[in-house]
């Protein structure tokens, strides 16, 4: 049977991981008293509308409003608010990893509001990395294994999508567009894909863009 349209879109929807990375109260958050909105149980994610007054529990289903996730990081192993790089990097990682090394094209995408922690989950800090310093560093020790002789060559591409305009943050003057092809389906018209022989230039291509 040929495959259409929507079971492609339901094919690749069952690879795709979504998690929740609920980011701690920033310190003038915490001094201003700002209000928690966000609870987490299990991987589901409980918001909390804060106009509503306070109600019996047996109100409480008024109270929030669910999104389910395949995970949520909520507490670290140490049960300190707010999940480490590492256990991001653990729960997502390999099964990217794994796709990648058997050849497969892989995507990671941060989706957030403004000041979320797209940027530090994605890329974090010299000294505590995000997913793509780590998940480039693990490919490429990987990659190495019983093959000091050879060389390689990683290819990648990194977009940002910003009130409805996509940018290439490979070539950030470089306006994108989004096209509908009729057997492919969506997907970004000259969009950069470069090679890079480590993984220190690919880390550094990204920060020098200061994907923001
Ligand atoms: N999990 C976290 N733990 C500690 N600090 C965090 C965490 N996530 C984000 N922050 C801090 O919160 C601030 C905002 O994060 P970040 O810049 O990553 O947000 P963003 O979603 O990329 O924002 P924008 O869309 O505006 O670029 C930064 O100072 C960052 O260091």
């Amino acid at each position: 049977m040929e495959e259409n349209m929507e079971m492609r879109i339901l094919k690749i929807m069952s690879k795709i991981k979504v998690a929740l990375r609920v980011r701690p109260l920033s310190s003038r958050e915490r001094d201003e008293k700002y209000p928690l909105v966000v609870q987490v149980e299990n991987n589901s994610a409980f918001i909390t509308d804060i106009r509503v007054p306070e109600k019996p529990a047996a109100d409480s289903r008024q109270r929030f409003r669910q999104f389910d996730f395949d995970h949520a990081f909520w507490l670290t192993d140490c049960c300190e608010w707010g999940a480490s790089q590492e256990e991001v990097y653990n729960e997502m990682a390999p099964a990217l990893e794994k796709s990648i090394l058997q050849g497969y094209n892989a995507c990671l995408l941060a989706y957030g509001q403004s000041g979320t922690g797209k940027t530090h989950t994605m890329l974090g800090t010299k000294t505590d990395p995000g997913l793509i310093p780590r998940l480039c560093h693990s490919l490429w020790e990987k990659l190495r294994q019983g093959r000091e002789n050879s060389s390689f060559r990683m290819e990648v591409s990194f977009m940002e999508i910003y009130r409805e305009k996509v940018r290439d943050l490979l070539t950030p003057d470089k306006p994108l567009k989004l096209r509908e092809h009729p057997q492919n389906g969506p997907h970004v018209q000259d969009f950069s894909h470069e090679s890079y022989c480590s993984e220190m230039g690919i880390v550094e291509a990204l920060t020098e863009t200061q994907c923001t």
